[in-house]
């Protein structure tokens, strides 16, 4: 898999509708739904489950497992460590969405136990990124305060530390592996105004590193780069963020796989 090449990416994305990987999700109460319908209309086949009884069974089964922390509970983070350690045993990769895990005492610590499974790809926004490499972030709750530029030392420092591919999205995002960058354009205003964007981003994400799991840099960035395409084609008509997420959905399900070359460049 060459980055060099820029097809790489849409070949990525026709690879993942071909093989419609399961992908496992376990993401927030409020992302579910959105989530869900996000990867179907991507191509890939998605799997909302998250119960400590079943989820690390379950992760043997799938093609890759998303974990997200947004509305965490005990019961929850038990699941979630269960399918993370599954995974692992069985080699598949695993992603890791830290929403808002600087927020809480009982946040953090999951965040620590969490990346002790060593995740293949970490994804957050700007604030999320810098608060888990340990600087001071302008973060609140699930959004975020800074800039995606000044996120970047982190990142870097981050993925060097972890082994993990980091990704941190804003209103262009930027992918590492702690020795190459890749910056991804596209998008849209109107999608910090629709919730569980980044968590469907995040489970998207699972599915591309599915199909490609010794490439987890090149599928992080096909992934953003279809949220990059479809979010700039859906903005086109939308009249609104009501408007704009069931035309991003629609988008998704358009796309075409060379567009997503023009998304990404080296950074
Ligand atoms: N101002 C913006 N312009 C264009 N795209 C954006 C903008 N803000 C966020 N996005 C896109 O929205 C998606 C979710 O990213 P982000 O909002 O950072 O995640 P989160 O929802 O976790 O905070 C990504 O595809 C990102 O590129
Ligand atoms: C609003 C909210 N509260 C807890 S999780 C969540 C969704 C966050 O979604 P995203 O990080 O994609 O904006
Ligand atoms: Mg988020």
């Amino acid at each position: 898999m060459t980055l060099s090449s820029p097809a790489t990416y849409g070949e990525l994305l026709e690879r993942m509708r071909h093989e419609s990987p399961l992908v496992q999700c376990i993401t927030n109460f409020v992302a579910m739904n959105f989530a869900a319908n996000v990867l179907l209309a991507a191509g890939a086949s998605p799997a909302m489950v998250h119960a400590p009884e079943e989820a690390g069974e379950f992760a043997r089964l799938a093609g890759a497992l998303t974990i997200n922390i947004g509305t965490l509970s005990s019961s929850w983070l038990d699941g979630m460590l269960r399918a993370a350690a599954a995974a692992n045993e069985v080699g598949r990769p695993w992603v890791l969405d830290p929403v808002a895990h600087f927020a809480t005492g009982f946040r953090r610590q999951a965040i620590d136990a969490l990346l002790q499974h060593r995740p293949t790809v970490i994804r957050g926004n700007a604030s999320e990124i810098m608060a888990l490499a340990g600087e001071a972030s302008a973060g609140r709750g699930v959004d975020a305060g800074d800039s995606v530029e000044r996120a970047q030392a982190s990142a870097t420092a981050l993925a060097q530390r972890s082994g993990a591919v980091v990704a941190v999205t804003g209103a262009v995002d930027w992918v590492t592996d702690g020795q190459r960058a890749l910056r991804i354009a596209g998008g849209s205003e109107l999608m910090p105004r629709v919730t569980a964007m980044g968590c469907a981003l995040t489970c998207l994400i699972g599915a591309l590193v599915a199909v490609a799991p010794q490439s987890p840099l090149a599928a992080t960035a096909s992934a953003l780069a279809c949220f990059g395409a479809a979010g700039s084609r859906a903005a086109q008509q939308a009249t609104g963020p009501g408007s704009f997420a069931w035309r991003f959905i629609d988008a998704l399900d358009a796309l075409h796989a060379s567009e997503l070359a023009a998304q990404v460049t080296p950074a």
